[in-house]
C-alpha cells in the first residue's frame, strides 16, 4: 500500500464537485495537493478552506483551463517549484456540453491526454523520475453509452481506452507508473442537472426522460463515496489498468473480455 503522507498531488477540476472531494481525501491521508481549475474565485477560496482545515501551505491553487497546453505546462512547472515533485495526478476536469461537442472533446479527452503526458514526463523512472499515479475520472458513461451525450459518452470511452494503453505501456517499457481510471455512475454535484439543460443538451433533451429513468435504475452517489475510490486507486500498489466502476449498490473494478465476444455472421 502506497503511503500518503508527503507525497504530492495534482487534482484538476478541484474547486467544487468530485475534484475537491478528491482533494480533501488526499489532504486527510498526508498529502499535499495543488488545486487546478478554470474558476478562479472557487479556486482561491477553497485553498484558504483547505490551507486553514489542514495546515499553511499544505495547499495551493492554480488557475487552468486543462483545454490549454500553455496554461498546463507552466502550472505544472510552479508545481514542481513549490512542492519539489509530483507522485500522483488527478485528470478530473470535465463538462458536458453536446452543443460545443468540440470543446468537450478538447477539456474531457484532450485534458486527459496534456495532463497524463505531463505528469508521466515527470515521473517515468527512465527519465530519473520516482515513479507515481495517475488516476483518470471516466464515467459509467465511458463503459456503456448514455443516449444523451454522445460527446460525452465517446470522451469517456476515449479515456477508458487511453488509460488502458497506457496502463499497458507503463508494465511492457516498465515506466514505474500505474494508471488507473474511475468509472462512477451519476454522483451528487452540479454537473448531473446537465440533462436538463438545453445550453448544454443541445438536439437531445427530447431524451431528458430516458436520462431520468437511468437515474432511477442508477441512484445518485454522494462525492465522499466516490472519493474513497480514488483513494483505493491510489494507495493499492497492486493495480495498474484497473477500472473502478462505482454504483450506489457497490463498486467493482471491470473485468474486460480477453477475447473479444461475438455471435458469428455469414459474409
Ligand atoms: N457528477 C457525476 O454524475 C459524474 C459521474 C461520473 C463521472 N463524472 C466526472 O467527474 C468529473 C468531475 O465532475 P463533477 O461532477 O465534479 O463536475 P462539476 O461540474 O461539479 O465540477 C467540474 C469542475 O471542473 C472545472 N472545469 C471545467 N472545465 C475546466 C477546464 N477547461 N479546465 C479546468 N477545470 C475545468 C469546473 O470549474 C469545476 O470546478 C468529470 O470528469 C465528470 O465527467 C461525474
Ligand atoms: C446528463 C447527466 C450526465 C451525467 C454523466 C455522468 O458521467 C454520470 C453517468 C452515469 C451513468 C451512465 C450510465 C450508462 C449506462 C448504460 O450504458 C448501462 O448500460 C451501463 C451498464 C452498467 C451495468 O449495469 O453494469
Amino acid at each position: 500500500m502506497m503511503a500518503l503522507q508527503g507525497k504530492v498531488a495534482v487534482v484538476t477540476g478541484a474547486a467544487q464537485g468530485l475534484g475537491k472531494g478528491f482533494a480533501e481525501i488526499l489532504l486527510q491521508n498526508g498529502a499535499k495537493v495543488a488545486l487546478l481549475d478554470i474558476n478562479e474565485k472557487a479556486g482561491k477560496e477553497l485553498e484558504t478552506q483547505f490551507n486553514e482545515a489542514y495546515g499553511a501551505d499544505r495547499t495551493h491553487f492554480y488557475p487552468v483551463d486543462v483545454s490549454s497546453d500553455q496554461q498546463f505546462k507552466d502550472a505544472f512547472q510552479k508545481i514542481l517549484s513549490k512542492f519539489g515533485q509530483v507522485d500522483i495526478f488527478c485528470n478530473n476536469a470535465g463538462i458536458i456540453n453536446e452543443k460545443q461537442w468540440e470543446k468537450t472533446v478538447s477539456i474531457n479527452l484532450c485534458g486527459v491526454v496534456r495532463g497524463t503526458y505531463l505528469a508521466l514526463e515527470h515521473m517515468k523512472k527512465e527519465n530519473g523520475g520516482q515513479g507515481g499515479v495517475i488516476v483518470n475520472v471516466a464515467s459509467l458513461a465511458g463503459l456503456g453509452p448514455l443516449a444523451q451525450t454522445p460527446i460525452y459518452t465517446a470522451t469517456k470511452f476515449g479515456v477508458v481506452g487511453f488509460t488502458r494503453a497506457l496502463a499497458l505501456a507503463s508494465e511492457v517499457a516498465n515506466y514505474g507508473v500505474r494508471i488507473n481510471a474511475m468509472c462512477p455512475a451519476f454522483v451528487r454535484t452540479p454537473l448531473i442537472d446537465s440533462f436538463n439543460s438545453e445550453e448544454q443538451i443541445g438536439q437531445f433533451m427530447g431524451l431528458a426522460d430516458f436520462t431520468r429513468s437511468l437515474m432511477e435504475k442508477f441512484p445518485s452517489l454522494e462525492v465522499e463515496e466516490v472519493s474513497k475510490g480514488l483513494l483505493l486507486l491510489v494507495k493499492d500498489d497492486s493495480l495498474n489498468g484497473a477500472c473502478l466502476a462505482m454504483m450506489r449498490d457497490g463498486a467493482g473494478l471491470v473485468s474486460f473480455p480477453k477475447e473479444i465476444p461475438k455471435t458469428p455472421v455469414a459474409l
